[in-house]
């Protein structure tokens, strides 16, 4: 078997003249976290989608261990989508569930688990990212934004995905829950054995979870490699966005004052 997990070939995606995916290449290994960076509205949430099938690209192929799934019939890309674990931007829970049910909600819907067995499920997961089983019975509205993320964790890893995907991870968050939150994805994702693939522009996080670092820029990866040689890429592009500079060769689109 090959060693990637995930393999993205020339991927092209516009909407109308704008050409949001411009040529994307990208490997994830099996077993490793990438994660990919780049300003805002570069395309790196267009590029999740594409990879979930939630969006279908103009062209270009993605492999899921070794399997092309652009053009995919919706029934064979349900089974692929059972090896993905997802936490979004924002948590993504659902207010009028118990947080137990947020967690469980795949198993029983998704996989036809009973109750009481996504309950221990759940109330497990919930453990393992710090949470006991009293905050199972709270809803999603009493919790904090840290604990809400930790919820969300949970839910990503109920099902123990193959490939779990976090976007942006730790917006909205103090520093220091966001290095809890950072901890807990290294914990859960290394003891799933899972691969990772996230998108933030949180460089803490980034050296936090990445084995490997990709830089989105223009539609296209411009930069890829170890996330420890971050800060020696010689890219002008990632060394400006690295270090938050205003000026370079990235130029934001506004006007001027
Ligand atoms: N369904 C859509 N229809 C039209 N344009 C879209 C659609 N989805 C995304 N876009 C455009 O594609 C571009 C990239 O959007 P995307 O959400 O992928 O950016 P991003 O890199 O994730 O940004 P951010 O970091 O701000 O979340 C944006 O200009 C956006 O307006």
């Amino acid at each position: 078997m090959s060693d990637l997990k995930i393999k993205v070939r020339d991927l092209r995606k516009s909407f109308g003249p704008k050409k949001v995916l411009n040529g994307i290449d990208l490997d994830v290994p099996r077993g490793e976290s990438l994660v990919v960076i780049g300003g805002s509205g570069t395309g790196k949430s267009v590029l999740i989608k594409c990879i979930l099938g939630l969006m279908e690209p103009d062209s270009g192929s993605i492999e899921i261990d070794g399997q092309e799934v652009v053009g995919m019939k919706a029934s064979e890309r349900e089974e692929i989508m059972r090896k993905f674990g997802m936490l979004f931007q924002g948590s993504a829970l659902f207010d009028s569930l118990p947080v137990w049910e947020n967690v469980a909600f795949g198993l029983i819907a998704g996989r036809g688990m009973g109750r009481k067995a996504a309950k221990d499920v759940a109330l497990r997961k919930l453990a393992a990212v710090g949470l006991g089983p009293e905050v199972g019975e709270l809803f999603p509205a009493e919790l904090s934004g840290g604990m809400q993320k930790r919820v969300s964790l949970a839910r990503a890893i109920a099902a123990e995905p193959e490939i779990i995907f976090f976007d942006e991870p730790t917006t909205g968050l103090d520093p220091i829950m966001a290095q809890v939150i950072n901890e807990l994805i290294v914990k859960c994702v290394k003891s799933l054995g899972a691969t990772a693939l996230s998108i933030t522009h949180d460089m803490h996080s980034l050296r936090a979870i990445a084995d490997k670092a990709a830089m989105i820029y223009e539609g296209r990866i411009i930069w890829e490699g170890d996330a420890r040689d971050i800060d020696r890429t010689g890219n002008a592009h990632v060394e400006q966005f690295v270090q938050g500079r205003s000026e370079g060769p990235i130029r934001m689109p506004v006007r001027p004052l």
